[in-house]
Order: structure tokens, then C-alpha cells, then sequence
């Protein structure tokens, strides 16, 4: 296994004032799932930004299959799935997935057209955008992301919004590329489906990396069965949890 991704002590800070990510450091190997959980406002986002060159980072590296992350080369070798769904309102889900399929070149329709089956989005494929939902949203831009088979896809909060079939569909697929060796990067508050579905996770903090590794080693470090419970006293946010425990016992 080699490594896709590699984040080498990337920094953001905004405003001159707010440390949103803080010299984080991490790798996303060939064949690899990986998970980044954190708080809100810990810096997830914020280190896929820059990772997907939406931000630039303030000090540190990027490399994505040894191509340096800002590189023109490096943007075709990643596909990217965002939370905040930023895809062109006036066309329809079939002149935006033709046209990322010129964009990367990609000559075969077949994926394109089974997924849009599996998706249950083919109906739609001839209307606006604009009138999607949010969840058919997602399954065209993830669509649009896995087309050109990507060494490494990244996907921020991929399950939100979508109906429990799309979620095992998304979950099946990423089972699939995983073992195709694609490397995949996930960013999730969803930590059932992240211990039941990654390989590796990063803890994030406050803006730092707290915890990186294997799940069955962090949960062996911290003596604990679930990956909330380590997630909780990584981020220590235990005490926290035991407050509020007493204070809706007392409700
Ligand atoms: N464009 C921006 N300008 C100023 N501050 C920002 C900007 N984007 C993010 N931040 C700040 O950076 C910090 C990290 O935000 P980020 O969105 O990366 O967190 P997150 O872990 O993705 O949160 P969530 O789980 O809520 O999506 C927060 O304090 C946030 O307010």
C-alpha cells in the first residue's frame, strides 16, 4: 500500500486570529478508507479545503499521488464530493454529468448511466438541477466524482441527507472503489457508520489532530468498544458528557 494522500503540517489561520487547523499531519494510503471526525468548527472542512486546493494552506505540504496538491496535475487525480453542494443550478443532471465527463475525458457512458439507475435518479436526469433535492444532489455529485476513477476520493459528511438505500448504496460503493485501491477520505459526525466502514481515523480537536490510527488500536488504547466513546475522550469532551448526563437526569 502506498500512500495517495500525504498532509504534511498544513496551517490555516483566518483573519489573522482564528487557528482553524493547526500543523496537522496525516496519510490516506492505496486501498484505504479513512475518516477525519471532529467537533463542529474543529477544522474538518477547513482541511479539506485545502486539500481539495479551495483554500490555500498558510505553511505545510499536500502531495496527492506524488503530485504537489496545488498542482493543475493533482486536481485530476482526486474526485471530491462537498458538503455544501456548489453544482450549476441550470442544467440538467444529464448536461452536467456529459460535461464532467468531457471535462476528464472519460469516453464510456457506462457508469454514468448505471448509477443514475442505481440511484434511482434517471427520471431526473432531463430536468433542472435547480429543482433537486438535496440528497439527489449528493448522489449526482458523487456520480460526477467517481467517473473518471480517481486515485483518491474525498467526501465531506457523504451520508447527510440521503435516504437509508442511497446510504447503503453510498456504503457499498465505497466498499468497491476501496477494494479497486482507491484511497478515500471521509469527514463525518456519522461515527457508527465510520467505525463500521473505515479503515483508519483522525481525531480533530480545537484545530489539532489528537488521535490518528487504526480503530481497533485506538480502541484497545482507550479500553473502550465504541468509536463515540473514544471520539468523546479524545476530544475531551468526557466530562462534559458525564454533566450532561446529570443534567437530564435532572429534567
Ligand atoms: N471562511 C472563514 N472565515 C473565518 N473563519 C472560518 C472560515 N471558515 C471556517 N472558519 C472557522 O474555522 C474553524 C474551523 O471551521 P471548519 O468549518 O473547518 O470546522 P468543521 O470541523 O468542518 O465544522 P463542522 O463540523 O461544523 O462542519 C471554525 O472556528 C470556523 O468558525
Amino acid at each position: 500500500m502506498i500512500d495517495i494522500l500525504k498532509v504534511d503540517n498544513i496551517s490555516k489561520v483566518y483573519n489573522k486570529k482564528v487557528i482553524a487547523v493547526d500543523q496537522v499531519s496525516f496519510q490516506v494510503k492505496t486501498g484505504e478508507i479513512y475518516g477525519l471526525i471532529g467537533p463542529n468548527g474543529s477544522g474538518k472542512t477547513t482541511t479539506i479545503n485545502m486539500i481539495t486546493n479551495f483554500s490555500k494552506a498558510d505553511t505545510g505540504e499536500i502531495t496527492i499521488n506524488g503530485l504537489k496538491g496545488s498542482s493543475l496535475a493533482a486536481r485530476s487525480q482526486f474526485g471530491y464530493v462537498p458538503d455544501e453542494l456548489l453544482i450549476p443550478e441550470t442544467l440538467t443532471g444529464f448536461e452536467y454529468l456529459s460535461f464532467m465527463m468531457k471535462m476528464y475525458e472519460v469516453d464510456d457512458d457506462y457508469a454514468m448511466k448505471e448509477l443514475v439507475k442505481i440511484f434511482r435518479i434517471e427520471d431526473a436526469m432531463h430536468s433542472l438541477i435547480g429543482g433537486y433535492s438535496h440528497g439527489m444532489k449528493k448522489k449526482l455529485q458523487f456520480i460526477a466524482a467517481i467517473l473518471h476513477q480517481p486515485k483518491l476520493l474525498i467526501l465531506d459528511e457523504p451520508f447527510r441527507g440521503l435516504d437509508p438505500e442511497a446510504v447503503i448504496i453510498f456504503k457499498k460503493l465505497l466498499g468497491h472503489y476501496r477494494a479497486k485501491n482507491t484511497a478515500i477520505l471521509i469527514a463525518t459526525h456519522d461515527l457508527l457508520s465510520a467505525q463500521s466502514l473505515c479503515d483508519k481515523v483522525g481525531i480533530i480537536s480545537k484545530a489539532e489532530l489528537v488521535e490518528d490510527g487504526k480503530i481497533k488500536d485506538l480502541l484497545r488504547k482507550y479500553s473502550m468498544n465504541q468509536l463515540e466513546d473514544v471520539f468523546m475522550a479524545a476530544s475531551g469532551l468526557s466530562e462534559r458528557g458525564i454533566e450532561i448526563d446529570k443534567v437530564i437526569g435532572n429534567l
